[in-house]
């Protein structure tokens, strides 16, 4: 998609032959894969493939029955989501769990509350160059005209941006977003894919998850196709976009 960064190739998450059960139900079959910084994954595969459950267990929402996940060669399992988000693991969720009754700006501040060591104030105090921060970042999401509106009166895009820039005010090494395109008109989307593109330039590692193939095709370095919780392929965008076997399980299950 992009140029590599210059750190692009660490192995930011290591994931080693993950296992993950409800009942009767495999979600995550052995799941072998890394992300590596600089670059952006795209976890692509047919409604009930297993996507969000693997955010679940790298977040530590829901705990695997086996295998491991390391953050930067270290350990991940065991640890509860506010630690995981702390070592600079963000993400979103198809609900998008915003505040709904506080302010588009409270909503960006409250990320940032505990995350004094990203501010390290020259001339301003840590609250002026917090507040600065967020300013740049309603500004980057097209928010800033809806500061001081609460966020149940957005309309669904500005809410899907809301989201985008809760994670930016992280400051995390790597995104893992779940279909944060999906429902945008092409204008909005133009202007998401705009933002990550420079999010990725600055530094960022994306892992996404997107039923939508132009935006699929027009980001991703790379795509994890699982199906059934088992990763099938994972490799460049047109090796596994144009594998026929794939199209069907993927189209098969779009249309039925
Ligand atoms: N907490 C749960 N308890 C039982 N089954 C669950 C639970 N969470 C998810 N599942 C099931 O696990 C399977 C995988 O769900 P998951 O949400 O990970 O799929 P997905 O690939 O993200 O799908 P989609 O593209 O529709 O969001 C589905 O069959 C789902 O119904």
């Amino acid at each position: 998609m992009s140029t590599p960064h210059p750190c692009a190739g660490e192995v930011l998450l290591g994931i080693r032959h993950l296992n993950k059960r409800f009942g009767g139900l495999q979600v995550t079959n052995d799941v072998t894969l890394d992300l590596r910084a600089g670059v952006v994954t795209t976890l692509v595969g047919p409604n009930g493939a297993g996507k969000t459950t693997l955010f679940n267990q790298i977040t530590g929402h829901l705990v695997p029955d086996s295998g491991e996940i390391h953050w930067m060669g270290r350990p991940l399992l065991g640890k509860r989501p506010h630690e995981i988000a702390r070592l600079g693991i963000a993400r979103t969720f198809q609900d998008l769990r915003l505040f709904d009754h506080m302010t588009v700006r409270e909503n960006v501040l409250t990320v940032t509350e505990n995350r004094a060591w990203l501010w390290q104030p020259g001339g301003r105090s840590a609250r002026d160059e917090r507040a600065a921060r967020v300013d740049a970042i309603l500004d980057r999401t097209g928010l800033a005209g809806k500061a001081e509106a609460r966020a149940i009166d957005l309309a669904y895009a500005e809410r899907k941006f809301l989201s985008i820039a809760r994670v930016m005010a992280t400051g995390a090494r790597i995104w893992l977003l779940d279909e944060p395109a999906s429902g945008l008109d092409r204008g909005s989307y133009g202007h998401f894919l705009e933002l990550l593109r420079s999010e990725v330039r600055n530094g960022v590692t994306v892992c996404i998850i997107e039923h939508n193939l132009d935006i699929v095709v027009s980001i991703s370095d790379r795509i994890a196709f699982l199906d059934q919780g088992r990763l099938l392929a994972d490799g460049d965008p047109q090796t596994v976009l144009n594998d026929p076997h794939l199209a069907a399980i993927y189209f098969g299950e779009q249309t039925s």
